[in-house]
């Protein structure tokens, strides 16, 4: 039976999709005092201050046509009854906001504010945004994308309200245009198109301002930021009186010819992270029979990998390429009772069988899958634009349809459950787009698997202790560019070393598990 997925999601970063953030509004809109707006406005001010410090430099605000807009005049009344120098920029004749937008912009008028209808000179000390929020509906056009490219030329600090311009909250798609914020602040609760796509290029750094209201108290969270508190209780020094057996067997599958890196990159990943055993079962028959910098490595024949009965978990794909042998595996493998990661040229074949998709929902074992765009396409019969147009609807519907978890893989991971729940990692950095980053992640899921990790929270721990140990790299000067897959797993050992040693033994969970 596969193991119960318990998960304590409490202590993460809740997100929140539109159609939630809505929800709370309505809850708490009718009863606030002061004006949900005011806070929002007076947050941001406050926000802006903090900005351009002491420097009482210019500041410009864009204002939209709605409720975000309304932010915008709150946000510039507050900063010109400071004593800011505030220049806004707005260019609808009637408000198409609610009653409190409108009255928004009343207010600023009343206290003598100047309302542009175009983005004048530069020269700011900050630029506001605060044209679009939650509520865009449609790509950026006309005048406004045109406010956006100037905005997006100047050379100071760019703070957005809420949501940068452009950018879809839910999804992190850019809508024709979007503003590139050197910050965001973002009101009532975290959204998940901040933080994968396009959201973590155009946020800068986020900031998180609740005016006060208990979201998780009108609706749960839509999901949730992947935290170490998730697999806090699972950071355990070793036993000393412990061998190899008690750390568990990783049995890889891959490296067919001209491939044979991809497998011992996973193996190796296997290894650092502390499998007890790590055997991988190499196609190409040429290849040497182990591996000379890694000779801990036990390098067999597939067959011999797949039918060892002391299996914890079998991952195959990495360099698995997809001829007429490398399908015979993928077929020997879903029958495994192990827990089974598919990567790389498993999820092609996955892809292009159909027994291969029957026989992988019927199994009982757990089944972690680890699509990048393109696989994730190729497994949904789609097209890659599609998949990255919305990638938590795409991860959730391939963690439905082959009763998977799975992490789709990309700027911001989005990891998804067969119960419909689903995780935004935001560890990893653009250097790790490269050669070899997969078959790595690969090998780290199936060291913790080994290791006793329940699937879910091996996939989960994986993907984050992966992005960490390129963060690593980059802290100590090794990347981004240049980042190398090798690198990576030599940081990850020092990661999970790290995470382990500074785990707090008087966790309350230690004690329950
Ligand atoms: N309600 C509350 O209690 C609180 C709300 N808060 C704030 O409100 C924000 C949400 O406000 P919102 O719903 O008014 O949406 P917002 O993003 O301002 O834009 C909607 C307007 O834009 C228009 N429009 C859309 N796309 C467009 C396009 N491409 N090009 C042109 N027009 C386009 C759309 O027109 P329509 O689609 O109806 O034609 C509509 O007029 C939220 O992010 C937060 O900042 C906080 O103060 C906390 C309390
Ligand atoms: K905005």
């Amino acid at each position: 039976m596969s193991a119960p997925r318990t998960l304590n999601t409490a202590p993460l970063t809740a997100l929140y999709n539109a159609d939630a953030l809505r929800r709370i509004e309505r809850h708490y809109a009718p009863d606030s005092t002061p004006r949900l707006m005011e806070r929002a406005g007076a947050t941001g001010a406050a926000k802006a201050m903090q900005l351009v410090g002491g420097r009482h430099g210019r500041i410009l605000v864009l204002c939209g046509p709605g409720n975000n807009g309304g932010d915008g005049f709150v946000l510039a009344r507050q900063l010109k009854q400071t004593g800011f120098d505030v220049t806004v920029v707005h260019d609808c004749d009637e408000h198409r906001g609610a009653e409190d937008a409108v009255m928004a912009w009343a207010s600023w008028r009343a206290v003598g504010g100047l309302t542009l209808p175009r983005v004048p000179d530069t020269g700011y000390a900050l630029v506001v945004d605060a044209l679009y929020g939650i509520g865009l509906t449609r790509p950026i056009e006309g005048v406004h994308a045109t406010w956006i490219d100037a905005v997006n030329e100047m050379d100071c600090p760019v703070l957005a309200i809420d949501v940068p311009s452009g950018l879809n909250a839910d999804t992190g798609a850019v809508m024709g245009r979007a503003i590139r914020a050197s910050h965001t602040a973002t009101m009532i609760a975290m959204k998940p198109g901040l933080f994968t796509l396009d959201g973590p290029d155009h946020c800068g750094e986020v900031s998180l301002h609740d005016l006060g209201l208990d979201c998780a108290a009108v609706t749960p969270p839509s999901g949730w930021q992947v935290g170490r508190e998730l697999f806090a209780h699972l950071l355990r020094p070793r036993a000393r009186n412990s061998h190899k057996g008690t750390h568990g067997n990783a049995m890889l599958v891959g490296g067919a010819r001209g491939m044979a890196g991809a497998a011992l990159l996973a193996g190796r990943a296997a290894l650092k992270v502390g499998a007890g055993r790590v055997f991988v079962g190499m196609l190409d028959h040429a290849a040497l029979p182990l591996d000379p910098e890694q000779p801990e490595l036990m390098i067999r024949t597939p067959a011999e990998v797949l039918a060892g009965d002391l299996a914890t978990c079998v991952a195959i794909g990495p360099g698995l390429g997809q001829s007429p042998a490398a399908l015979d595996l993928m077929r020997d493998a879903v029958r495994t009772p192990a827990t089974l990661v598919l990567d790389a040229d498993a999820l092609n074949l996955l892809a292009q069988h159909g027994d291969l998709e029957q026989a992988l929902t019927r199994r009982e074992a757990a089944t972690l899958l680890t699509p990048h765009p393109m696989e994730a396409a190729r497994l949904l019969r789609s097209s890659t634009a599609k998949i990255q147009q919305d990638r938590i609807v795409s991860a959730r519907e391939l963690a439905r349809r082959f009763r998977a978890s799975v992490v789709l893989k990309g700027c911001g991971s989005v990891i998804a459950l067969p119960d419909g729940r689903w995780f935004i990692n935001t560890t990893g950095n653009p250097g790790m787009a490269s050669a070899g980053m997969g078959d790595v992640l690969t090998g780290l899921i199936a060291g913790l698997l080994a290791q006793g990790w329940p699937a879910d929270l091996a996939l989960l721990g994986g993907v984050h202790l992966h992005g960490l140990a390129g963060d690593r790299l980059v802290a100590q000067g090794k990347g981004p560019n240049g980042l190398t897959a090798g690198e990576v797993i030599e940081s990850a050992r020092a990661a999970f070393n790290a995470l382990i040693a500074g785990a707090d033994s008087r966790d309350p969970r230690h004690s329950t598990r």
